[in-house]
């Protein structure tokens, strides 16, 4: 469960990135953010993580308080939450299987558990046959999807999109939102921060709305 109790957030200029936000996404939910540029989504989304703190507030994530939480056991948090970032940091001269493998690299896993998992999670975004590729032989839709499979391969409980489908056409937007749908159908808790109406419109997903950092609407799903 992810939950935010007047949780603010106020940037050294003095900007307020969020102000006074109050939500529960329940265990294995999704839910869409939504709102213009600006309003907070991502400000919003950092704080999951704990990529960010809270100026006030409480963010709790499966019932703890992110605020006791001390920085070393930031690492075991952030395993539990694959995040999927609007620019996708992905390392473009290396091969799809090492941009993947590097979650697991990172956390000491095995050669073999590594190989493992890396070719489930590409499995699941449709890309098992390209752990060859590098990076910069492969299309905008094709490396969105690395950058999920990197963003599930320490099999999260939650996963976090920013703008996920940022430049893509319609059908390859669909697509990946197709993705987000099968893994909440599975039972990961999964929040999208989008502003493409257009595409929302077509999920029974409820939104949480931002407007200029505060939520200006908690709108249940259509259907
Ligand atoms: N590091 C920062 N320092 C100062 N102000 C910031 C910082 N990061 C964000 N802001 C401000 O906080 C507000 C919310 O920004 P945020 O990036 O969370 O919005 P967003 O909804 O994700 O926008 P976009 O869709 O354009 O990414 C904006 O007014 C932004 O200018």
């Amino acid at each position: 469960m992810i939950e935010f109790a007047n949780v603010s957030r106020r940037y050294a200029n003095g900007q307020f990135g969020l102000q006074d936000i109050n939500f529960r996404l329940p265990t294995g939910r999704m839910a869409f953010l939504t709102g213009h540029s600006g309003a907070g989504k991502s400000t919003l989304l950092r704080l999951i993580p704990a990529l960010d703190r809270p100026t006030s507030g409480k963010v709790l994530i499966g019932g703890y308080d992110l605020n006791k939480m001390g920085r070393h056991q930031y690492p075991k948090l952030r395993r539990q939450i694959g995040v999927v970032f609007q620019d996708h940091h992905l390392l473009t001269d290396r091969l799809v299987f090492d941009n993947v493998a590097l979650p697991l690299q990172v956390s000491g896993y095995l050669p073999g558990d590594v190989r493992r998992r890396v070719d489930a999670a590409l499995d699941k975004v449709g890309l098992l046959g390209r752990q060859r590729a590098r990076i910069e032989e492969l299309s905008g839709g094709e490396q969105q999807r690395v950058n999920i499979a990197r963003a599930l391969v320490n099999r999260p409980r939650i996963l976090l999109a920013d703008e996920p489908t940022g430049n893509l056409d319609p059908d390859l937007s669909r697509d990946i939102f197709d993705r987000f749908f099968e893994f909440h159908a599975v039972g990961v808790t999964v929040l999208i921060a989008s502003h493409d109406v257009e595409l929302l419109k077509q999920y029974p997903v409820p939104r949480i709305a931002l407007n200029e950092g505060r939520i200006s609407a908690f709108e249940e799903a259509d259907s």
